[in-house]
């Protein structure tokens, strides 16, 4: 396998050398003109979130990205896994293992071949104890049998108690719902995991242990897509992050490049370089006022 190939030269050949790759993904969404106070002169116009982004993962890699809260993050994880909004616009191209996917065909793989740990912990379905959600849907007696013990296992792993598998969703912390999506994810045997901020809630010691899980599931062979704000966390554990400003991806390099600011080439990932401890972020005179 070949991991460091440049991504112009492979972005129209060679589809079946990635897990994931999307091509040129644009969003927007219909809505109703914001500036147009006047209710009957209200027209709609398209809002663009995302445009021309694309983004490989590769079977055995990390990816991490990383930007600016509101910068389309959550919409690319979404596309990813087929889930519209109904008045979102979307164009491009996103192949998995080499096969040209459609919303439909995507949402087929979510939940199977696609793990999502999603972003809110409202995911999680209100009326139903969380043992059930995790363990999700069983092919046959067998498979139920496996994804149970899979599930205590990974209850354990997480230091939630036995009796959590009983509990509904609004008896969790927000910390025990993370670990419950997180325990969701990895029951299944997917072969691509996006995870969505998979670590606000936790503390330290569960976040790593979190990002470790992802890791060791790449190293088994897996593709993850991790999206965080904790750049420090994504540098521990993935092989290439990618830069998102404004519902693209400004720079898309190896974790290596953030040991020396000199080798990024965007003045936005050398900001997010500077925010890192250790590396003379000081806040200004000015900023204190
Ligand atoms: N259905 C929708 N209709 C209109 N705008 C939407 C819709 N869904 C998302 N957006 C807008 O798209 C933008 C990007 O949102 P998104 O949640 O992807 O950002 P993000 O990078 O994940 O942010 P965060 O870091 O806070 O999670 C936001 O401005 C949001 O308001
Ligand atoms: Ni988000």
């Amino acid at each position: 396998m070949h991991h460091h190939h440049s991504h112009a030269m492979s972005s129209h050949h060679a589809h079946g050398h990635h897990l994931l790759q999307v091509e040129d993904l644009c969003v927007s969404f219909s809505m109703y003109d914001p500036d147009e106070t006047h209710f009957f002169r209200a027209r709609k116009k398209d809002v663009s979130v995302i445009s021309d982004l694309s983004i490989s993962v590769h079977a055995g890699e990390i990816m991490a990205i990383v930007g600016a809260s509101g910068s389309g993050k959550s919409l690319l994880a979404d596309s990813v896994l087929g889930l519209y909004e109904p008045n979102a616009i979307v164009s491009g191209t996103i192949w998995f293992d080499g096969v040209r996917q459609d919303a439909a065909s995507l949402a087929q793989l979510r939940g199977r071949e696609i793990a999502f740990v999603p972003q809110s912990v409202a995911n999680l379905d209100p009326l139903m104890k969380v043992g059930r959600q995790v363990r999700g849907v069983a092919r046959d007696a067998a498979d139920a049998e496996r994804r149970a013990e899979r599930q205590r296992a990974l209850f354990e792993h997480y230091g939630l108690a036995p009796e959590v598998e009983d509990m509904y969703p609004f008896e969790l912390s927000g910390g025990m719902a993370r670990r419950v999506l997180l325990a969701s994810a990895l029951v299944e045997s997917p072969r691509l995991i996006v995870a969505d901020e998979p670590t606000p809630g936790l503390d330290l010691d569960l976040a790593v242990r979190a990002l470790d899980d992802l890791r060791a599931f790449a190293d088994a062979g897996g593709g993850v897509l991790l999206i965080t704000h904790d750049i420090e966390l994504a540098l521990r554990v993935a092989d290439r992050i990618a830069v998102f400003k404004d519902g693209t991806v400004i720079e898309e390099t190896a974790v290596e490049s953030f040991d020396d600011p000199s080798q990024l080439r965007h003045p936005f990932s050398r900001e997010l370089w500077r925010a890192l401890p250790g590396n003379g972020f000081s806040v200004s005179e000015e900023a204190i006022g």
